[in-house]
């Protein structure tokens, strides 16, 4: 049974899913501190948040269990991914189900800080009736600087055409192409700042974009303009936006978000007559909230029950159909990093994985991590290793990990290879998908063979000499050991060769040291692979 935390306000109806779950057992629990967090998080399995909740080091340090931390919604600046990547805890969020939300909610807020709407309001319900202090400005007509032309940006820009705007669009994505087809003239956030009447940003809050309009971008900027920010807090300097109001620089400001949420009580927004806020309202839509946690959970349940899952944010994003054409896969590369790993000798120094054939046409990096992560559990132990962190704990630890492809991949559709080098030594495995027949190995150290890879494995160096194979099953025969398949590989007669025996249990230590000195053995490995 999993056990899911909900430790923030989530929609009832988006977790439904789970809920059903027979596999799953939920605990809602809003509003605990960090330490309450640290106590109970231990006990589960998925964690699932939405801004409210700080997944800190310490809390990803005490989820001994912990798989996946789900963020029903877009920005995860309230986790800690590094130390959930290094800890192989998958960080998922739901980037779509609260685009149009958080654009409609840029459209409310620029509407209400071009009309007063909120000011209006107050006196009015106040018993004034004042018409003369609050006349607008229509937004037909003027330009719109929109920063960060991702999704909520791109449907912002959308919809500002039908209001008659003109749209200058700026994202280090946006391509001519791109900026053609939504109507949107590419520009600089300096002429942004220079050009527009009104601006909005729709980027994540990082180095770069922290504080990005800030007092420089402010003493260039078109007289009159009004800001509106339902992205991050910090994107915008609230210190210099509030002297560039004073100054007269900005007319207005509509802001759904602050650096440090919620905002102390003498925050200088709260009282100003030409800022106007919200408490972070950008995605509290009834839709939006059953969106995000619809997609959140279904994600949760897929890393749950080791199926195929999308949206990891400390993963690189793979197009769903292109997982799906990798996944059967999965277990080949992942056995195939551990027979490697369990027949080299000495300690791993590079990992160079190839893919040849249809897979070469793939992006292949969800396999690579696969195949790492068969190679480093057999050293780390497979609790400390999984597909979040393998490529993090290679590269902590000095591996190289290369990747060849190669279009051709003779006598077979596809072929996976691993091969490790150490000190000069190199081992090298290749796997295959066979119709019919499932992942096989089917290259051992340049011999070819034709092993399932699962169960009890030998293998065996020798020299080809007769009665080799006579002395080797009479040893495991008299110690109760029964050899299930054989196989037997050499490049010349007479030469060095490979035996591989599939066994139906673990070949005592003894045995397999009695085994190392039989004459013309060279060496004796015995691989487990579940
Ligand atoms: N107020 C609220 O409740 C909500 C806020 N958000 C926030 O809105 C923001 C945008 O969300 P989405 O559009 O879904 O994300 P997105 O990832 O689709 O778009 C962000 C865009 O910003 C661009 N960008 C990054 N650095 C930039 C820079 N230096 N200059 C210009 N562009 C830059 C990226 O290339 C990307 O295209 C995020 O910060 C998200 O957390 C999202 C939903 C609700
Ligand atoms: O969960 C929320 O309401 C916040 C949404 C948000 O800021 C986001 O999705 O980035």
């Amino acid at each position: 049974m999993f056990k899911v935390l909900v430790s923030d306000p989530i929609s009832d109806l988006g977790i439904q899913q789970l809920m059903d779950a027979e596999d799953v057992t939920i605990d809602k629990k809003p509003g605990l501190s960090e330490d309450e967090l640290v106590a109970i998080i231990g006990q589960y399995d998925a964690l699932l948040v939405r801004s409210q909740t700080r997944v800190t080091a310490r809390v990803l340090e005490a989820g001994s269990s912990l798989k996946v931390v789900g963020r029903a919604g877009v920005g995860v600046d309230n986790i800690d991914l590094p130390a959930a990547t290094s800890k192989g805890v998958i960080v998922i969020n739901a980037p779509d189900g609260n685009t149009i939300t958080t654009c409609e909610h840029t459209f409310a807020m620029m509407m209400a800080v071009a009309r007063h709407i909120p000011q209006a309001y107050a006196k009015t319900v106040g018993g004034e009736w004042d018409r003369k202090s609050f006349v607008g400005v229509e937004l037909r007509g003027k330009t719109l600087g929109v920063v960060g032309m991702g999704r909520i940006g791109s449907e912002v820009a959308r919809r500002a055409k039908a209001f008659g705007m003109d749209i200058l669009g700026y994202d280090p994505f946006l391509t001519e192409e791109k900026a053609e087809k939504l109507g949107v003239k590419l520009a600089s956030v300096d002429d942004i700042v220079r050009g527009a009447d009104f601006m909005t940003v729709h980027t994540p809050l990082t180095p770069e974009t922290r504080h990005m309009i800030g007092a420089e971008q402010f003493k260039v900027m078109k007289r009159g303009m009004r800001i509106v920010n339902c992205a991050r807090g910090g994107i915008v300097d609230e210190y210099a936006l509030v002297d560039a109001v004073n100054e007269g620089i900005v007319a207005g400001a509509a802001f759904d978000v602050f650096e440090v949420e919620p905002p102390a009580a003498d925050h200088p927004f709260l009282t100003h007559p030409k800022i106007i806020v919200t408490p972070h309202l950008g995605a509290s839509t009834i839709e939006a909230q059953e969106n995000v946690a619809i997609d959140v959970s279904e994600q949760v349940l897929h890393i749950l029950r080791d199926e195929p899952f999308l949206n990891a944010v400390n993963m690189p994003p793979v197009a769903a159909a292109v997982m799906t054409q990798l996944q059967p896969y999965f277990e080949l590369g992942e056995k195939l990093g551990s027979l490697a790993a369990q027949i080299a000798d000495g300690p791993v120094g590079e990992i160079t994985v190839g893919f040849s054939g249809d897979l070469a046409e793939l992006d292949t990096q969800p396999l690579t991590r696969y195949i790492v992560k068969g190679i480093l559990a057999h050293h780390l132990g497979s609790d400390q290793v999984n597909i979040i962190n393998s490529l993090h704990l290679a590269k902590e630890r000095g591996v190289n990990v290369v990747v060849n492809k190669s279009h051709a991949a003779k006598d077979f559709t596809n072929l996976v290879s691993v091969t490790l080098s150490s000190r000069g030594e190199t081992t090298h495995v290749a796997g295959t998908l066979l119709t019919g027949y499932g992942p096989r190995i089917v290259q051992v150290n340049g011999y070819t063979v034709d092993v399932a890879p699962s169960g009890h494995l030998v293998f065996i160096s020798h020299h080809d000499r007769p009665g080799i194979i006579g002395r080797i099953g009479t040893l495991l025969g008299s110690n109760d050991v029964n050899i299930a398949t054989m196989q037997v590989g050499r490049q010349v007669e007479g030469g060095a060769a490979i035996m591989v025996l599939t066994v139906d249990k673990g070949v005592p230590k003894p045995v397999l040291a009695e085994m190392i000195q039989l004459d013309e053995l060279k060496s004796a490995k015995e691989v487990t692979l579940y």
